[in-house]
């Protein structure tokens, strides 16, 4: 089905949670959300009596299909603001490396693997279908160098019918590896415009696809490159990517090869690379100047705590770079980190900054509601789509999941103790709706999404899913 092909009018009957402010979620047990023939919310009705009731009162939704939770809520979809589909063979597979001897060991060869079509294929398919059955709506991917294998991941998201942003990753420095690197600055700027292009073509209203500039990282590109890239995300009006003070070789080797720029952040900002359409991932290292200077040119911030813990990176301070009204989502970083789940990310997010509050006390401390904000929400925002996509309001998208937890009960326990074939929540019957999403954040997996909606439209489901 096509991306932009009209829908059933549905309602969405039943509990639903979302994210109204950085620390509060909005918890309704009984609500009814209309979804017309675009994917547009129409309506949100609380504290709902019965179906009747909605009907009579939107009478666009007469004869609108219903689609209820038991057990569950209606969540909105996740966002995850950064990961490279193409690293998605080596997750789990890190070693006792760091971010440069990981680059070179485990993540340029499965990169430069992708140049085969037919594997860049089972790859994505793989991959974008494993992101979207853990609920991820949005995801902000890397590809390869390569163009046919690029536009091949913009065609996958297409028809599996995700929404994402795609970006052919850029690298002409010499440090790059010489068998995965562009041939010049000429061919790379060439090359990026083709897959800008191409994107541009399969999806011209941009329904669901966004290209991205992305220069890989400032070691992988020359100073002139940094700038082109720029200059074409610009012209092209697109979005940019990239990683920053990610690893202090990293930021050590940065200053080496840019001894003219004062910090990391000054080689991106000299280059012009510091826009409001600017994705900056992990900025583990970076001081409250270079804070500073990233928030006043309204660049953002993916925030990827399981490759930080994994790849020993460092712990990022989020709770300053909140304060400071910077603009922060969650990132899987695939195969950096270990997991393409955006949940395990809002977990690994309050773990590290747990071990943050143990070395300098509690008030770094990230709460569970303020994890599911970064995960929606503050996603939303960092791709610049906070008017479309995050949360639960009249004129935003149906881009949600039905989660569902297992509930315990007498005569349930005694199938071999009631869980065999469910997911890892388990639920008792007197928990409140606040409690059971508590829940699904610390013990929830993708068994409790049993289908995920982008733009109205059903792009995953399980046998689970009552429909
Ligand atoms: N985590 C991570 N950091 C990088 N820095 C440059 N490239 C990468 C990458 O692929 N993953
Ligand atoms: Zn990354």
């Amino acid at each position: 089905m096509a991306a932009s092909a009209r829908i059933k009018p549905t309602i969405y009957l039943g509990a639903f949670v979302h994210s109204v402010a950085l620390k509060e979620l909005e918890l309704q047990e009984k609500g009814a959300i209309g979804v017309d023939d675009n994917g547009v919310i129409a309506f949100v009705e609380r504290d709902v009596q019965s179906i009747e009731d909605v009907r009579e009162k939107h009478a666009a939704f007469k004869e609108a299909d219903v689609v209820e939770v038991k057990d569950g809520f209606f969540f909105p979809g996740f966002i995850d603001t950064h990961t490279h589909a193409p690293q998605h063979p080596n997750t789990g597979l890190f070693g006792q490396t760091t971010l440069l001897s990981w680059l070179q060991t485990y993540t340029f060869p499965m990169e430069s693997s992708l140049s085969s079509l037919p594997l860049a294929r089972t790859v994505y398919t793989n991959f974008v279908s494993r992101t979207l059955s853990h609920g991820t709506t949005t995801c902000a991917y890397y590809a390869t160098i390569h163009v046919p294998a690029t536009n091949l991941l913009a065609d996958i998201c297409h028809s599996l019918g995700q929404r994402a942003l795609i970006g052919r990753v850029c690298m002409t420095s010499s440090l790059s590896p010489p068998t995965y690197r562009d041939a010049s600055e000429s061919s790379a700027l060439a090359d990026s415009l083709a897959s800008i292009q191409y994107i541009r073509t399969l999806d011209p209203s941009a329904i669901l696809l966004h290209p991205i500039v992305t220069p890989r990282f400032a070691p992988s590109c020359t100073a002139s490159t940094l700038s082109s890239l720029a200059s074409l995300a610009s012209s092209t009006h697109s979005h940019i990517q990239t990683h920053i003070s990610e690893n202090v070789s990293e930021v050590e080797l940065v200053r080496e090869l840019f001894p003219e720029c004062t910090s990391y952040t000054h080689v991106y900002d000299t280059a012009g690379l510091l826009t409001p359409r600017t994705i900056l991932a992990h900025a583990v290292h970076i001081s409250p100047a270079e804070r500073h200077i990233i928030r006043e040119r309204g660049a953002k911030i993916s925030h990827c705590p399981a490759s930080n813990t994994a790849l020993t990176s460092g712990c990022c301070a989020v709770r300053e770079m909140l304060d400071e009204g910077m603009t922060v989502g969650l990132g899987t970083d695939v195969s950096g980190g270990f997991s393409p789940s955006i949940l395990e990310e809002c977990r690994q997010a309050i773990w590290v900054s747990r071990f943050r509050a143990m070395g300098g006390g509690d008030r770094v401390k990230i709460s569970t509601e303020e994890a599911l904000y970064l995960a929606t929400r503050g996603g939303a925002a960092v791709c610049g789509f906070e008017e479309q996509v995050g949360g639960f309001e009249v004129g935003m998208l149906w881009d949600a999941q039905m989660v569902v937890l297992d509930v315990v009960d007498e005569e349930r326990v005694g199938e071999r103790g009631g869980f065999e074939g469910k997911g890892g929540v388990d639920v008792f019957g007197w928990e409140t709706l606040g409690e059971r999403v508590q829940k699904w954040v610390y013990s929830g997996d993708d068994r409790n999404t049993v289908a995920v909606w982008v733009r109205g439209r059903c792009v995953h489901r399980t046998g689970r899913f009552k429909g």
